[in-house]
């Protein structure tokens, strides 16, 4: 097998040197070998062809029995493939012969050689070569289970001279397009096929002969239906086609899509009361599920909120293992991943997801093969095909939909006659449908497995604090929690799961989010459930009405209040309560009473239903300003055109507003006048500012002068105290002289009364307190000798002295 080698001049001295000069006798030697070459490999090929029709699946026992090509059988023998599985066994022989296969066989069982082996065999016998273009396309679901049957093809390939393509997404598109036409295999993901046969002109499927598809039930599943319906259409019509899983659930009409042709279907014998090995048609295309029997198959019910401890305590107690942990959504294993490396296990952790990087996936993928104690979170992408050797244990943390992904996930394990176990995690609400579909379907009786409460560890409190410390591992957590929700809520089996019986509150607090967060498609659809169900009474309410007005007979709509009446309901109601002058019959009462009333009573004349004009309702609608839609033009390039009459419109409007603006305000003077009065405004609040001021300050002034003679006054009396203390102690005794306030009573208290500073400045005064000095007593007197001038004591000293 030869991977794609880039074509150009071979290199000069590449040929080994014969020490012969160059002449024509190589050249005719090589020619020769290549005759007889292809003369031999004409007469393998007739002799193998020849051997096609006796091929009798009962005496297969090894490879060898079956009449393959010598290159074949050599990297078969190398890569120790020596006995066929019963897929194989039952299949190569048909699919040698041309027919359409349809295969199923439990997981691990070596589906993969079952259709590689007749596809090379095929292009052999057709002596294709590398300027043949395609002539077989290999499809899988997903990019890895593609990349593991490139791989297998490397290997049992090896010694043909075949070119081989692997056409996937996240691969360089510009190389593969190149390159494409050049390959005779081509093996790839549905999509990215698709993409090829849309842009590239160079890539021409006409010339293929054999389609494969592994997986076939999910590459013809909902999932894919359009994809692949597009690329059967650019498929000739005239080729083989073979089909395998392992759980072949494709109805009829998903069949007649390939447009098979007499098929072989191999593995639903059971099923449909076929032998098994036979090479009949079988009436039902529904083989039988199974999985290995190696397989140890149990479950576990938990509530949704301790799967997080259990997958703790899980991993912590089987460190020694190769384990996968399959979960519902990308997010969620991401967030796993992520937690779990943080909380560091002891055993090495990897996750596998479809919206990863392809380089990064195949890293993983590789590193998961090749480690054998490992734990790998995974979506489904790594449910179907892949072939990872020795894993212990395969851990559905997230209820798988169906049983086909139940078998699936779970023969990750026990592939190819090794031992494996498989646990399955239920809550509650998913525990009694899907044991029933399990047991009904599988045929076995799955295990319950009682968790040890003593076993379990919880690392909630850590998980918590790391999510307080990295707030990416905090969004990380949100959305691993929406994405679970959402992918329930979208599950199409609703019996199944029921996003409203989850408790959200302890499942976030469980993921260790403190906060629950806000899950908006559950809100949009809580309440447009709501809408429904009023909807659904008020329509019942609505058929219930006509009923009830039935019994009210001639019933008529008062047509004045009826104007602004819109609905419907509403009319009905009405109708019930405005009866005027409406004749009612009562249903219970004799025809006599109903006589006997209506005599009683006064004849009235329905009134007539008034007729709705259009005049009626365009009045109403001026009345109420309704807007009427306004009609839009586009040009041919898509412009809005402005429509004629509106723009008049507009137009007239415009001149009438400034006809208004002449005659009416004048805009220019109305401003000058404002202006004005706001500079008068102004003025006035500066004058009224200046004037506060004015007062605040004369009242300050005031204030101080009241404080300066009140500190005066206080200054002289504590003089006067020191004067008469000091008087007291040195004069002499003078209790004989007459009593000085009997005498100078009178004169004493209009001095008094007099204001100091008045006898200060008042020359006539000082002169009357000159006179009357002599006989002032000595206490009057030290009153009055601060404010007496040096002479004046000194007078009063000589005047003492000579006296
Ligand atoms: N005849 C054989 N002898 C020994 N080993 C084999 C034989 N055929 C296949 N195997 C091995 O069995 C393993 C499983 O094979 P393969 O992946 O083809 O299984 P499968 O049926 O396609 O599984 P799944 O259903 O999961 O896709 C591979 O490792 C392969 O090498």
């Amino acid at each position: 097998m030869q991977k794609q080698k880039p074509k150009g001049p071979k290199r000069p001295g590449s040929r080994p040197h014969t020490g012969k000069p160059h002449g024509k006798q190589p050249q005719k030697r090589s020619k020769e070998h290549a005759a007889s070459k292809l003369a031999a490999t004409e007469l393998e090929i007739g002799e193998l062809k020849a051997k096609y029709d006796d091929i009798d699946v009962n005496n297969i026992k090894l490879f060898a029995d079956f009449p393959l090509s010598q290159k074949t059988q050599k990297a078969l023998s190398e890569f120790k493939f020596k006995v066929p599985t019963e897929v194989q066994r039952q299949s190569i022989g048909p699919a040698l012969q041309g027919k359409d296969v349809l295969g199923a066989a439990i997981t691990g069982s070596g589906k993969t050689l079952a259709f590689l082996i007749p596809v090379l065999e095929h292009l052999y016998h057709n002596k294709w070569s590398r300027g043949d273009g395609v002539g077989a396309i290999i499809i899988s679901p997903t990019r890895e289970l593609a990349y593991q049957i490139f791989e297998t093809l490397k290997k049992v390939g090896k010694h043909h001279d075949f070119s081989a393509g692997l056409i996937i997404g996240g691969k360089n598109l510009k190389f593969e397009r190149t390159r494409m036409d050049q390959c005779n295999i081509l093996i790839c993901t549905p999509g990215r096929l698709l993409q090829h046969m849309d842009e590239n002109p160079l890539f021409n499927t006409t010339t293929m002969e054999v389609l494969v598809l592994d997986e076939a039930d999910r590459c013809l599943d909902m999932g894919f239906q359009k994809t692949l319906n597009s690329i059967i259409e650019n498929f000739p019509p005239q080729r083989q086609t073979l089909l395998f899983s392992a759980t072949q659930t494709n109805t009829v009409q998903d069949l007649a899509r390939l447009n098979l042709q007499d098929p072989v279907y191999i593995g639903y014998g059971a099923a449909a009361g076929i032998k098994p090995g036979g090479q009949e048609v079988a009436t039902s295309s529904t083989a039988v599920l199974a999985l290995p029997e190696l397989l140890q198959q149990s479950y576990v019910v938990l509530p949704l909120e301790e799967k997080i401890t259990m997958l703790w305590s899980f991993i912590k107690n089987h460190l020694k293992q190769k384990i996968i942990v399959f979960v519902s959504s990308c997010k969620q294993a991401k967030y796993l991943y992520e937690i779990f490396c943080k909380l560091r296990p002891g055993v090495s952790l990897l996750a596998l997801y479809g919206t990863l990087h392809q380089d990064r996936r195949i890293a993983i993928y590789e590193d998961f093969l090749r480690k054998s104690h490992v734990v790998m979170f995974a979506t489904d992408v790594a449910s179907r095909g892949l072939d990872f050797p020795a894993v212990n244990w395969v851990l559905q943390l997230d209820c798988p939909e169906d049983v086909s992904q139940y078998i699936h996930r779970a023969g990750r394990s026990a592939r190819n006659k090794t031992r494996g176990e498989c646990l399955l995690v239920l809550t509650p609400s998913e525990e009694e449908y899907m044991l029933t579909a399990l047991r009904e379907q599988l045929k076995v009786d799955i295990r319950c497995v009682l968790i040890d409460p003593k076993k379990l560890f919880s690392p909630r409190v850590k998980i918590e604090a790391f999510l307080a410390q990295f707030s990416e591992l905090r969004a990380s957590a949100q959305r691993a929690f929406l994405a679970y929700l959402k992918s329930v809520f979208l599950m199409r089996n609703k019996r199944l799961f029921n996003v409203l019986s989850l408790n959200l509150d302890a499942y976030a607090q469980s993921l260790g989010l403190a906060v629950t967060p806000r899950v908006p498609f559950l809100e949009k659809f809580l309440w447009r459930q709501k809408q429904q169900q009023q909807q659904q009474q008020s329509d019942e309410v609505q058929q219930q009405l006509p009923q009830s007005t039935t019994s009210f007979g001639g019933a008529t709509v008062d047509s004045d209040e009826d104007d602004d009446d819109e609905d419907d309901f509403i009319k009905i109601k009405r109708r019930d309560h405005d009866v005027e002058g409406a004749p009612v019959i009562l249903e219970g009462l004799s025809a006599a009473t109903n006589a006997e009333a209506a005599l009683d009573t006064p004849l009235q004349v329905p009134k007539r239903e008034k007729l709705v004009t259009k005049a009626a309702l365009a009045k109403k609608a001026i009345k109420k300003n309704l807007q009427v839609n306004s009609k839009v033009k586009f040009d041919e390039e898509g412009e809005t055109l402005a429509d004629e009459r509106n723009q008049m419109k507009a137009l007239r409007k415009e001149r009438k507003q400034q006809k208004d603006d002449d005659g009416g305000i004048n805009l220019m003077l109305s401003k000058a006048l404002l202006n004005e009065e706001d500079q008068y405004d102004k003025q006035r609040f500066r004058e009224l500012v200046k004037k506060r001021h004015k007062l605040q300050r004369e009242k300050l002034r005031r204030k101080a002068e009241q404080q300066e003679s009140a500190d005066e006054e206080e200054a002289e009396d504590e003089k006067e105290q020191d004067v008469a203390d000091s008087d007291s102690e040195q004069s002499v005794d003078l209790s004989w002289l007459p009593d000085p306030d009997k005498i100078y009573k009178g004169k004493h208290n209009k001095a008094d009364q007099q204001p100091v500073d008045d006898r200060d400045d008042d020359d006539d005064d000082n002169d009357d307190i000159d006179d009357e000095d002599d006989d002032e007593p000595a206490y009057k007197k030290s009153r009055l000798t601060d404010r007496l001038t040096l002479l004046d004591t000194e007078a009063i000293a000589a005047n003492l002295l000579g006296s």
